[in-house]
């Protein structure tokens, strides 16, 4: 899959929230999208999985993504943001999870083997046996972010939309996101706050500043000293050392 952005600017009341934005997004890797708080990040986002008007200016494959059917654009995408209105649903995990294969679904169509299939893989992928018949509604930050991925991977998607997706997850489950995005087939575009899980994680970064695109390339090349200066006015030191994701 190959997202192209052309020329794409978002203004309200006379601000300029993005700013010229030309990307070009293509393969099966992890792209984040880093910036400082209020650069722009969930806008760009938002504007690729289509919750504000994009006419012209984004095409998946060559496409006009403002030109394709709801049910074929979520076939390709999924999308997982801080509220989702799963939240406030009185439905068992299960039940969501198979949500995530509505696109697929003609209206009154039942589910298949395949669609059974498809939500046993994620919840065995994403351990989320013990919570299979809880209702989504009593569940914790963390584990319903989880059953959101599981949701996400149960669409199988070519692309996957991530916004601040490790918010409420502890060490543990952050790392396993990332990891089971590393081993998922798709693009994912994430955008994320935790530099060290960047560069850990993810095979491309953008910077955002200001609603202005900044950078674009590899982290370990891109988050420099003065990147961190420059972008989030902190005078902190790079220590390059693969082993430790905490350092004191
Ligand atoms: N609907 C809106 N009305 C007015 N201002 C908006 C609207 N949406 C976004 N903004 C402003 O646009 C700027 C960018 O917001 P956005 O949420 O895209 O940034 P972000 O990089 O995701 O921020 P954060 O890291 O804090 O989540 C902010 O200043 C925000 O207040």
């Amino acid at each position: 899959m190959i997202i192209q952005i052309k020329n794409l600017d978002y203004i309200i009341k006379d601000k300029k929230i993005l700013n010229n934005i030309n990307l070009s997004l293509e393969g099966k890797k992890i792209i984040g999208i880093l910036g400082p708080n209020g650069s722009g990040k969930t806008s760009l986002l938002k504007h690729i999985y289509r919750e504000i008007d994009t006419e012209g200016k984004i095409f998946v494959d060559g496409v006009d993504i403002s030109t394709i059917n709801s049910r074929k654009f979520f076939q390709k995408v999924s999308v997982l943001t801080q509220f989702q209105k799963e939240m406030d649903l009185n439905l068992r995990v299960e039940e969501v999870l198979l949500m995530g294969r509505y696109p697929y679904k003609k209206f009154f169509s039942s589910y298949d083997d395949q669609d059974y299939k498809l939500v046993d893989q994620a919840i065995k992928n994403l351990k989320l046996k013990d919570l299979r018949t809880r209702s989504v509604k009593n569940l914790s930050g963390g584990e319903f972010q989880r059953v959101m991925l599981a949701k996400a991977l149960v669409s199988q998607p070519q692309l996957i939309i991530l916004d601040e997706p490790t918010n409420h997850l502890d060490i543990k489950y952050k790392v396993e996101l990332m990891e089971t995005l590393k081993k998922f087939n798709a693009l994912c575009l994430i955008s994320l706050h935790d530099l060290e899980m960047a560069v850990k994680f993810c095979d491309e970064i953008i910077i955002l500043k200001e609603g202005k695109l900044i950078h674009q390339g590899q982290p370990k090349t891109i988050l420099t000293e003065e990147l961190l200066l420059e972008t989030f006015s902190i005078n902190y030191k790079i220590l390059r050392n693969p082993e430790f994701i905490i350092y004191y």
